[in-house]
């Protein structure tokens, strides 16, 4: 019988993978397993020259497209789909840079190593027959910093064929020998990720300082890109005759020779001697001594007055070591405009940059503490976190940090027109303590409670806003409804880190709008949420309010005071009324309003208005002044209105508000505004 050929067996062989593949009984793993072999055999048989390259290409489609039919597939007879789950493997194995360093390798099992016992021998001997020069390791490397000096006579053991005996003669460093691995730096140093050296002939000449960077980086990119990265030329030859001109290599090099000679080309370009250091910034950053000793090990040649090469990160990390205390805080912000709000009336956009709610003036009316809930990322610094903040969980804070801020046009107490005594008022126990602190002690110590109720639109929130601009304390806005229904289960969380990071931001002010919303009178129907809320807030509203220290003001804002909760209402002790305006104010609205129109609008006519505009809200004017605006516009029937020019657009006149009080109504009832007056008569602070 003919004995088949080369290719009749291979032809043979694929027919009968085939029918197998075909025959239905495989499990869709051996079914990928099969076409991934195929495809492995295409391309070996063309790369033996045994099928055309045309032929390789189309049969390599051809499988591919089959093999990955079975592992995108996510129906689970015929397919794998363990595409996702591959990855979110990978993606757990992936170290994160905030892990914490865990190297199989310990000082311990290094001592352990043959290789190492053997070089630790050799060394023993050259040492009891020579002594080394002092700085031996200096003159076989200059990028040798002090710090990291103490660990490499150890660590001399690593170096080559003997060549201690030639750079060495030094009595600290053979004096020392071996043990000096055990110096805290150097045994902190080699619990890296140095890949485990498994023959002696493995370990070839490295200069002491790319050693030392090797370890410091624990070898996280060194092996991959061989030594002429690690370290410039220079620093790789030894002088004297330690390892002249000797080629170094690490211990795995050979593995990866051919990256090395793709990579080298491109990393010695851009980056001498820092390559492979140059991601290690986020392992440092834990660690002050170490990014100290690793900066100075690696840009050794700073200390001879040549700036060395660190990455932004790097930079930045070491930049932030440098600035004392009170300036690692962040610079402080003035609050003339800044408001923060959670939820309601938000006006930050998902993109808008975040401004923390730092203690501002001094920056340092804490004592210095950072209020950070943890550290942002890896490369960036562990600041200290308040003890305050402890207990409260850093998501909360981090919600407070990022939902509370806001910015807002900047409010003047003219903008407010009328309530004169609620805002003399305001003005003595909120502006001017937060200015003098010193002078209003004891019992001239402001309240901590301040509750602002009145019908709708009378300027509640507007007196808010100006507190906010004017007082120059930390600005909290929070509207209940935010509170208790954005995160629900969570809301007295969220009242426990609310006050807990206004106690860090002290002087701060905490506007609760609709705060009815939020204490309302406890009842049996109510739900236990809503309940938990309450009794938390309560809690730190008496805390924040018995506290001599804390400079915490709450105030409250609500135009249903009737249903606030007594334990509510004792703790806002001052409760001022925010009626509607008075003639001079709502003539002050107008005239202000007006003044930035066109208008032909004359003092009597003014007068009219105002009388007219009797139970009108502070709200409900401006909005009569925007519509009255709009008859101008309106006149314009006959003309076109993408074309017409802004002069010919006539200026605002009396009759405009003529028709514009046939549509705006007051939105206050006399009912109502009896209810007020007499809550006002029975809990009111006002005159
Ligand atoms: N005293 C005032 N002076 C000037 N403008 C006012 C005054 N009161 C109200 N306004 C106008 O009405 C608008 C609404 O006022 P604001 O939101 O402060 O009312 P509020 O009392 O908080 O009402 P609500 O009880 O419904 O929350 C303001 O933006 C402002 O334009
Ligand atoms: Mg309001």
């Amino acid at each position: 019988m003919e004995a088949p050929t080369h290719g009749t067996v291979h032809l043979s062989d694929w027919q009968k993978s085939y029918f197998a593949i075909a025959s239905g009984t495989c499990t869709p793993g051996q079914k990928a397993d099969e076409y991934r072999a195929k495809i492995l055999r295409i391309q070996y048989a063309w790369a033996n020259s045994e099928i055309s390259q045309v032929c390789a290409a189309n049969l390599f489609k051809k499988y591919a497209e089959k093999y990955s039919a079975i592992i995108d597939s996510d129906n689970i007879e015929t397919g794998l789909n363990n595409y996702a789950e591959n990855i979110l493997t990978l993606a757990k194995c992936q170290q994160n840079d905030s892990d914490k360093w865990q190297s199989a390798l310990t000082t311990e099992n290094v001592f352990g190593l043959k290789c190492v016992q053997e070089r630790m021998q050799a060394s023993k001997k050259v040492q009891s027959s020579q002594m080394a020069p002092a700085d031996a390791l200096v003159l076989a490397d200059k990028g040798v910093s002090a710090s990291a000096a103490p660990c490499l006579p150890g660590l001399s053991a690593f170096s080559s064929t003997g060549e201690n005996e030639h750079c060495a003669g030094s009595s600290k460093c053979a004096g020392r020998g071996p043990h000096l691995l055990e110096h805290p730096l150097s045994s902190k140093s080699l619990q890296s990720n140095v890949p485990p050296v498994t023959k002696a002939s493995d370990i070839l000449p490295v200069s002491s300082a790319s050693l030392s960077e090797q370890i410091h980086a624990g070898f996280q990119a060194a092996p991959l890109f061989g030594h002429k990265e690690m370290t410039n030329g220079a620093s790789l030859k030894i002088p004297g005759n330690c390892s002249d001109g000797q080629n170094l290599s690490l211990p795995n090099q050979s593995a990866v020779q051919a990256w090395s000679g793709k990579r080298k080309a491109f990393y010695g370009l851009t980056d001498k001697g820092s390559t492979a250091t140059s991601s290690l910034a986020p392992c440092q950053a834990s660690n002050t001594t170490e990014a100290n000793s690793f900066s100075g090990s690696r840009n050794g040649s700073e200390e001879s007055g040549v700036p060395g090469f660190r990455t932004a990160k790097e930079q930045l990390w070491v930049d932030q070591q440098k600035k004392p205390q009170s300036l690692q805080q962040r610079a402080p912000v003035s609050y003339g405009g800044v408001k923060k709000s959670l939820g309601a009336g938000r006006s930050r956009g998902p993109f808008s940059k975040f401004v923390p709610p730092v203690p501002k003036q001094d920056g340092n009316e804490n004592g210095g503490v950072q209020c950070k809930p943890h550290a942002r990322g890896p490369t960036e610094p562990l600041l200290p976190v308040d003890e305050r903040l402890k207990s409260i969980e850093p998501k909360m804070v981090e919600l407070i940090m990022h939902e509370i801020m806001d910015h807002g046009p900047p409010v003047n107490w003219d903008d407010i027109a009328g309530v004169e005594f609620a805002k003399a008022t305001i003005k003595e126990i909120v502006v001017w303590p937060m200015l003098r602190p010193d002078i209003f002690t004891g019992l001239r110590g402001p309240p901590k409670g301040i509750l602002l109720f009145g019908p709708p639109g009378t300027g509640k929130t507007l007196i808010g806003k100006c507190i906010a601009c004017q007082s120059g304390a930390t600005f909290f806005s929070i509207s209940a409804s935010s509170l208790t229904s954005k995160w629900v289960g969570e809301g007295e969380k969220m009242v426990r880190a609310l006050f807990a990071v206004a106690r860090c931001q002290q002087p701060a002010v905490i506007f609760i709008d609709e705060i009815d919303s939020l204490l309302s009178q406890r009842g049996d129907g109510e739900h236990e949420s809503s309940r938990r809320i309450k009794t938390e807030f309560l809690v730190q509203l008496d805390g924040a309010t018995t506290s001599s220290e804390d400079r915490i003001l709450v105030v409250g804002a609500t135009n249903r005071p009737q249903e606030i909760d007594e334990a509510a209402r004792r703790r806002l002790v001052k409760r001022l009324y925010i009626p509607l305006p008075e003639a001079s104010a709502r003539k002050q609205i107008v005239s202000r309003l007006m003044s930035k129109e066109h208008n032909c609008l004359s003092e009597e006519e003014i007068e009219l208005i105002v009388k007219q505009s009797d139970g009108f809200s502070g709200a409900d004017m401006t909005q009569l002044c925007r519509e009255a605006s709009l008859g101008p516009i309106r006149s314009l029937q006959s003309m076109d209105i993408t074309t017409i020019m802004p002069e010919q657009v006539r200026p605002i006149a009396f009759v405009d508000f003529e028709s514009a009080f046939g549509t705006v109504r007051p939105s206050v009832s006399s009912k109502d505004l009896e209810l007020y007056e007499t809550w006002n008569r029975t809990f009111g602070c006002g005159r």
